[in-house]
């Protein structure tokens, strides 16, 4: 047996939304003509006749939390007790997660704006772990005439869990129903630092700080955590598109294994200083990117800190002092992982990290994320005109440029346990298998690649 390593506490801190060193992009090589993408990833306008929101799902009742949880968890070794575990946060919600709520909610927000834009374009949901599932949403949307689907995730990040599971599993679902080749299935870039995703944090920021200072007093240190979802360290190391992680490396000066070493995490930094730029009420505010919700065997290395030993350790007993000699009097807690309130953000944040700060005897706030946000909402439409044509430019704020319609080579690759790689969309991996970067732009788009 190895002996699990020590849990990271501390986070670096940073004050400000000081850009530090900003990553930039290979520069985009065009693709030869013909094909419907090009190697930086963006792809030719298509007509598209539906959109389908695509969340994870989440249990309806009691009965549907363990059935949830096994298909959560298939195949990837998380422990019973975990599972029981996690049960206890849905039990304690009636056995209902949120997000169902919230997506149906979603749905009927971009229905709107749709229909406020005079674009003529069902709306269809499904989900990765619940019903309605993928399969028999798509065998509804081909049953209803449609061939051409675009769809939008409720997921913002680069990470194997937030862009590239979405695509294996509805790769999988499209051979799962015989569709592959009946129909087309794209998917729109990964929107973390679109400006109207990054815009409603900082209204959050703004008005949680204001409220803390109001109750601590404006002498009060205030310290801002920026929290997402902890993922092991080899995703992390995986995300993004192959290379990328080098490059950043190199750009950034950081070594493996730091923050903004890899692209998950320098996403995550760079929407956090983009949210900290139009809050200039925050200016002077340190702050710390920090994980949450990790899962799985305690040797395997997750990012870190937890958002809970975080504040152990900026507020706890054995805390420093500030140059003023103040200890942190209050957390500002934003979210910036997650896309609605779902039951991650209710339990680790609005339960456990809440909990944290009621022992430590410091304030705490938790900002919303965007759920509904008209800005929001209009943002990922925004992204939908892009794909059929409508929209000149790609929106974009921070340091990245806009993300790939098409993900790159090797992004957010994952070995299954059995040694398989799964099918996928919206990708080109198969076709770039031992080519180069260039070459694959002559491939077509949408193959699957075999294990
Ligand atoms: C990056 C990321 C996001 C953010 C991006 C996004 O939003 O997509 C996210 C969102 C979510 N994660 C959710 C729930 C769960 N995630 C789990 C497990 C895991 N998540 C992971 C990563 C992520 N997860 C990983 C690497 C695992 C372990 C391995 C695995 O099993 O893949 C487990 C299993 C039990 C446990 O926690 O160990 C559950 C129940 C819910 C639904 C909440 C609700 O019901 O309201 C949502 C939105
Ligand atoms: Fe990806």
């Amino acid at each position: 047996m190895t002996a699990a390593p020590e849990p990271r506490a501390d986070a670096p801190v940073h004050t400000g939304p000081d850009a530090g060193v900003a990553p930039t992009l290979r520069a985009p090589e065009k693709a030869a003509a013909g094909v419907d993408f090009d190697v930086c990833g963006v792809m030719a306008p298509k007509d598209y006749d539906a959109l389908l929101l695509a969340s994870f799902g989440g249990p309806e009742g009691q009965d549907d939390v363990i059935p949830f949880l096994r298909n959560v968890t298939r195949g990837r070794g998380i422990p019973d007790e975990r599972l029981e575990e996690v049960a206890t946060h849905y039990r304690a919600n009636g056995g209902v997660s949120p997000i169902n709520a919230q997506n149906r909610a979603l749905k009927a927000a971009i229905e709107d704006e749709l229909a406020a834009r005079g674009l003529d374009l069902p709306v269809y949901w499904g989900n990765r772990n619940w019903e309605p599932y993928f399969p028999d949403t798509l065998e509804r949307m081909h049953a209803d005439g449609h061939r051409r689907i675009l769809t939008v995730t409720t997921s913002a990040y680069s990470c194997y869990s937030s862009c590239r599971q979405y695509r294996e599993d509805m790769g999988m679902a499209m051979e799962q129903t015989g569709l592959t080749g009946k129909v087309d299935l794209d998917k729109t870039r990964q929107y973390f630092n679109h400006p109207g995703f990054i815009e409603p944090f900082r209204d959050g920021l703004r008005a949680d700080l204001a409220s803390l200072r109001e109750e601590l007093g404006d002498d009060a240190r205030i310290h801002v955590l920026f929290a997402t979802h902890s993922i092991p360290t080899s995703d992390a190391a995986a995300a993004g598109p192959r290379g990328l992680a080098a490059d950043l490396r190199a750009q950034a000066g950081a070594e493996p294994g730091e923050e903004g070493a890899d692209v998950y995490s320098a996403q995550h930094l760079d929407v956090a200083r983009e949210i900290l730029a139009g809050v200039p009420e925050a200016a002077d505010v340190p702050w710390s990117l920090v994980y949450q919700s990790r899962s799985g065997p305690p040797s395997v290395p997750w990012l870190e800190p937890d958002i809970n030993d975080a504040m152990e350790h900026l507020a706890g007993e054995d805390a420093e002092t500030d140059a003023q000699g103040r200890a942190v009097a209050g957390f500002v807690v934003v979210p910036l992982g997650f896309v609605s309130d779902h039951m991650e953000v209710l339990w680790d944040l609005d339960t456990e990290a809440r909990q944290t700060a009621a022992d430590l005897g410091v304030g705490f706030r938790r900002s919303p994320t965007p759920g509904t946000d008209p800005r929001f909402v209009s943002g990922l439409v925004d992204i939908v005109e892009e794909r059929l044509g409508r929209r000149e430019g790609r929106a974009a704020a921070g340091c990245f440029p806009a993300w790939y319609d098409v993900c790159r080579p090797d992004c957010c690759t994952k070995v299954m346990r059995d040694g398989t790689v799964r099918p996928t969309t919206s990708a080109v991996d198969a076709d770039v298998r031992g080519l180069t970067e260039h070459e694959a732009g002559t491939a077509p788009a949408g193959r699957t690649e075999e294990g």
